[in-house]
């Protein structure tokens, strides 16, 4: 590479580093600067205590006054209690800071997961690039975890060598012997040394490279931690996985899994690393042990020809081996600098993806007595997917009425759902609200109008009240009317600490357990809570006995109102009143109407799935 494009280059990586200095700083105020502090002291105080004890010697070999010999121990012991006091109080302080910056670092990059749009949160990319991210800054301390860290090396290898080179310098120079006589002696030394210095920076940057090369393409290659972070920290760690590890004797699957593909090549990677670090930073080790070997003689053979003095020679000999030392160190930290800046740079691009359906939306939504949402011919496909699982689809939603939606497994079903909800545009046509195109409107205002009890949705580990009204702050009347219709309100009224109970044991000891069916009726209640003008439930009663499930759909009248309702169910008998029921295979829409003409179809779908279910009732 010439110069330029190395400028260039060097300009870029300084920029990344720049950027990712000015977030630790926004996220944990002061953690920088004291760190940056205590690189400073790290990398002054053994000059001093050098320094100090140059002056003693020399004051022993010479006055021997015992007076400013007494003020140099005093310099020396109070100095070192001082700097000692200071160091542990900045270590604590950057523990502290430490942590929280850990905490919101966390926090940061959930909440850019989260305000992204759905389709890219769900986006394999997007996903990949989060894990990575994650898995390097919370499993090997690298990417942003590693930022303050790299920052005060780098000060304090170039305080060290600043200091030292300042010291070596004026030695050096200082040509004229003890007893004022000149020496070409020592000039001819000045440039051999600066030769040795120069041979020694070149080998520490050759290597220090190869080995940050080296070490990014091992670690890139890889992807263990993720097989270590996912069965040991999350499926291993959830309570709810216990039945499945205890019955299918899963632990030994997990533990092979882990071991052949996480801890195993993990191992191999620590080992390459291990060998990296052995033959090229073994080799820097070598170049400071000769030009170690070399300061002996440079300052010996100067303090034999009556140079310097005793005091002198500590002086010098420690500035070369600390010089030397920093070299090493400081190219080694700019090596690591430029392979996490790779990880800065996944980062980044994870924190600067914007939201495609964000974008110049200007529509505001109005409130109205009906509301139409319709699919006009909408096809679609997962990303990173060649299929298309929606094809052609057609149909309409409006305020008023009750839809199925019908189909095998895997025939677009919960799909359309994510398409209606907008949490995914579709690839051809379009989906119109009250006339508009919904990519016209803000997403979040065009999310409000849903209430949606998904399959799989969430509760969270905290009070029931604040599961109901995804709040913190709730109307307690709302919240018990909301039970009432979801058929679990007697439920909680027999409860401790009844709206404020929480809700598993993750968080609070006095939690509770739900069962399948009890976790149904409060996400039913939940989206009763929120009283949007579209409801949508998707196998709402799956877990339900059937005494609740008959009691639930004479409730969802009350639930539903004048609202436009969509139901997906696999029992049919549970469709049956619906107004229109939309028949999916193979993400086409191939029936539609109610129960009666359906059935009359006796070649269509719905006949078949009708007559199968009916089957095993009779
Ligand atoms: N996030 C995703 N990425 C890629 N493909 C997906 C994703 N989600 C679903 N699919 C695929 O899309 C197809 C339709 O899935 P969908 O969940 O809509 O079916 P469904 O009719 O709701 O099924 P079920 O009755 O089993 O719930 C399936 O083949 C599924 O594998």
């Amino acid at each position: 590479m010439t110069i330029i494009p190395r400028i260039k280059a060097f300009v870029a990586e300084f920029h990344i580093m720049k950027r990712a200095c000015a977030l630790v700083r926004e996220l944990s105020p002061g953690y920088l600067e004291f760190n940056l502090i205590k690189s400073l002291l790290d990398a002054t105080v053994p000059f001093i205590a050098i320094y100090v004890a140059a002056l003693i010697i020399d004051e022993l070999v010479g006055d021997k006054n015992l007076n400013v010999l007494l003020v140099y121990v005093t310099l020396s012991v109070g100095g070192t209690a001082f700097f000692t006091i200071i160091t542990l109080f900045l270590t604590k302080k950057i523990d502290v800071l430490n942590a929280m910056f850990i905490i919101r670092i966390k926090k940061y990059l959930n909440d850019k997961k989260y305000s992204m749009d759905y389709a890219m949160h769900e986006n394999p990319k997007y996903t990949e690039l989060h894990a990575k991210i994650v898995e390097v800054m919370f499993l090997t301390n690298g990417g942003m975890s590693s930022v303050t860290k790299l920052l005060s090396d780098i000060c304090h290898h170039l305080i060290s060598l600043t200091i030292a080179t300042g010291i070596l310098i004026v030695s050096s120079l200082d040509t004229s012997t003890v007893d004022g006589s000149f020496s070409w002696v020592s000039i001819l030394f000045f440039i051999l040394t600066l030769a040795v210095i120069v041979i020694s920076v070149f080998f520490s940057a050759r290597n220090s490279k190869i080995v940050g090369e080296k070490e990014y393409n091992l670690t890139q290659n890889s992807s263990t931690n993720k097989y270590l972070d996912y069965y040991h920290y999350h499926y291993m760690e959830d309570d709810q996985a216990g039945k499945d590890i205890h019955l299918f004797n899963q632990r030994k699957l997990i533990i092979g899994e882990v071991l052949s593909k996480g801890r195993l090549p993990w191992m191999k990677v620590l080992n390459g690393r291990y060998s990296l670090h052995q033959k090229y930073f073994g080799m820097n080790v070598l170049i400071s042990t000769f030009v170690g070997g070399y300061a002996y003689i440079y300052v010996g053979l100067r303090a034999l020809a009556g140079h310097i003095t005793l005091g002198s020679v500590i002086k010098s000999y420690a500035s070369i081996t600390i010089l030397i030392f920093n070299i090493n160190e400081l190219f080694i930290a700019l090596s690591q600098v430029k392979s996490n800046n790779r990880y800065l740079r996944s980062f980044f691009e994870f924190i600067d993806a914007t939201s495609e359906q964000q974008s110049d939306k200007q529509l505001r939504i109005k409130n109205c007595e009906t509301w139409e949402v319709v699919f006009h011919n909408v096809s679609f496909r997962y990303p990173n997917s060649d299929d298309y699982v929606i094809k052609n689809v057609s149909m309409k939603i409006t305020s008023n009425r009750r839809v199925a939606i019908v189909g095998m497994n895997g025939s677009g079903k919960t799909t359309v759902i994510k398409l209606l909800c907008g949490l995914y545009q579709p690839d051809e046509g379009c989906i119109t609200l009250n006339g508009k195109d919904i990519r016209d409107y803000d997403n979040e205002e065009y999310l409000k109008l849903f209430n949606v009890v998904f399959q799989d949705f969430q509760l969270l580990s905290l009070p029931i009240g604040e599961n109901i009204a995804a709040s913190r702050d709730y109307d307690d009347d709302k919240v018990w009317k909301s039970l009432e219709v979801a058929g679990i309100d007697d439920y909680v009224r027999g409860l401790p600490h009844k709206l404020k109970q929480p809700i598993y044991k993750y968080v609070h000891a006095y939690g509770i357990n739900l069962s399948g069916g009890e976790e149904q009726k409060m996400a039913i209640a939940r989206a009763h809570y929120k009283n949007a003008p579209f409801v949508i439930l998707d196998e709402p009663t799956a877990a339900l006995d059937p005494v609740a499930e008959f009691d639930i759909y004479n409730r969802f009248n009350e639930m539903i109102d004048n609202k436009a309702a969509v139901f997906i169910s696999h029992r049919l008998s549970s469709c049956k009143f619906c107004d229109t029921i939309y028949v999916f295979d193979h993400g086409v829409l191939i029936q539609k109407g109610c129960h009666e003409k359906l059935c009359k179809d006796t070649a269509g779908k719905y006949y078949e799935l009708w007559n199968a279910q009916a089957q095993y009732y009779s």
